[in-house]
């Protein structure tokens, strides 16, 4: 469906889309996640037709878009400061899309309100955009977006306004409505909540270039290298050397996965893998700060010898008050052996 070939923008000297090769596949959900700067609303203005390349191809359906202006490439475009027309109505907003390709009156009506019913707005047509909450007036974005039957749909922070528990139920509607209708979707988010639960796939950027490519599942249980695993919130990561089914750390001997390469790598344990165990076992932490999330309680503990800080998940009844002398040990599998960077 969407092909990226060698894409480069460049602004001044400094590339802000660098050689990306990238494909999206007809249906898949893809989600391109990275830190500001990195290059996300770049590579979707990109495929849009709103930012020119200075190097490389967009394909889309396989035929080059170079010089194919934005309303002719066929794409659904929701972004965040692409507002809805104050002064007009819901209908007025969902049709504009229809408006523009000459669709008659009669199956505009039809196909507004078929879209209101598949966004959760139903018998909206009506109403003023001014007085819809934000979650409304995402969901009539949305349904703009959707009704000339785009082949792909790109969506910049879609969710970005909106308060967190909105976020998530709409999330989980929006990757339900897009499966039915088997939307093809190129979405940027900088919130890796949101990518997890959209996605089919997930493309983590860093300076303009991919640093991971993955389904969800993938990337969180595999973080390519520190930059991802840091990015995702991973901070348990120390230079580390492997010999054998073990590596010596800062924090002591650490069990590897079996057939873990050899020799010097950077080393991550997530949270879940810090095992607290009574003080005297194990290597000798002071729990320094606890905080409570939700089924579990993240603590982060500092060990006596001056090593890094570890983070440790564990359940609420088993949480040491701040102050406690416990000691720590760790689950093979829950460590990650790194590659190098990007
Ligand atoms: N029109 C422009 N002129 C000059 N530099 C630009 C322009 N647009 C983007 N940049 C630069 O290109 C880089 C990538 O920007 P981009 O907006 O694609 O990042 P992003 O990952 O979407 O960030 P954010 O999450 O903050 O929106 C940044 O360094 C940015 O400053």
């Amino acid at each position: 469906m969407l092909r990226l070939d060698g894409a480069t923008v460049r602004f001044g000297a400094r590339a802000a889309l660098d050689a990306v090769d990238l494909e999206v596949a007809e249906h898949e959900i893809v989600c391109v996640l990275g830190p500001s700067g990195s290059g996300k609303s770049t590579l979707l203005r990109a495929v849009a037709g709103l930012q020119e390349l200075d190097g490389g191809r967009v394909l889309l359906g396989g035929s080059d878009q170079s010089g194919v202006p934005v309303h002719r490439r066929g794409v659904g475009l929701m972004f965040q400061d692409h507002q809805l027309f104050p002064q007009r109505d819901v209908a007025g907003n969902v049709a504009f899309g229809l408006r523009m390709h000459g669709v008659d009156r009669a199956e505009q009506a039809a196909r507004v309100g078929e879209l209101l019913d598949l966004v959760g707005l139903p018998g909206a047509e009506r109403r003023a955009v001014a007085e819809l909450s934000g979650g409304e007036q995402q969901r009539v974005a949305l349904a703009r977006a959707l009704a000339p039957r785009p082949r792909l749909l790109m969506l910049d922070e879609p969710l970005g306004q909106l308060d967190r528990g909105l976020r998530e139920r709409l999330v989980v509607e929006l990757r339900q409505l897009f499966g039915r209708l088997g939307t093809t979707v190129l979405a940027v988010t900088h919130d890796q909540g949101e990518a997890f639960a959209l996605a089919d796939r997930v493309v983590v950027m860093r300076d303009g270039r991919i640093a991971q490519t993955g389904t969800p599942l993938e990337v969180w249980q595999r973080p390519a290298s520190e930059f991802v695993a840091r990015f995702l919130g991973f901070d348990n990561v120390v230079g580390a050397t492997v010999t054998g089914e073990s590596a010596a750390t800062p924090w002591g001997k650490v069990p590897v996965p079996e057939g873990s390469a050899q020799g010097p790598a950077r080393l991550m344990i997530r949270p879940t893998g810090v095992r607290v165990l009574p003080s005297g076992e194990g290597l000798p932490c002071t729990v320094e700060a606890r905080t409570f999330r939700g089924h579990h309680a993240a603590l982060l503990l500092h060990p006596m010898d001056d090593a890094p800080a570890l983070e440790a998940e564990v359940p609420l009844r088993d949480a040491p008050e701040p102050g406690t002398e416990v000691g720590v040990d760790f689950a093979a599998d829950e460590v990650v052996l790194l590659g190098e960077s990007p």
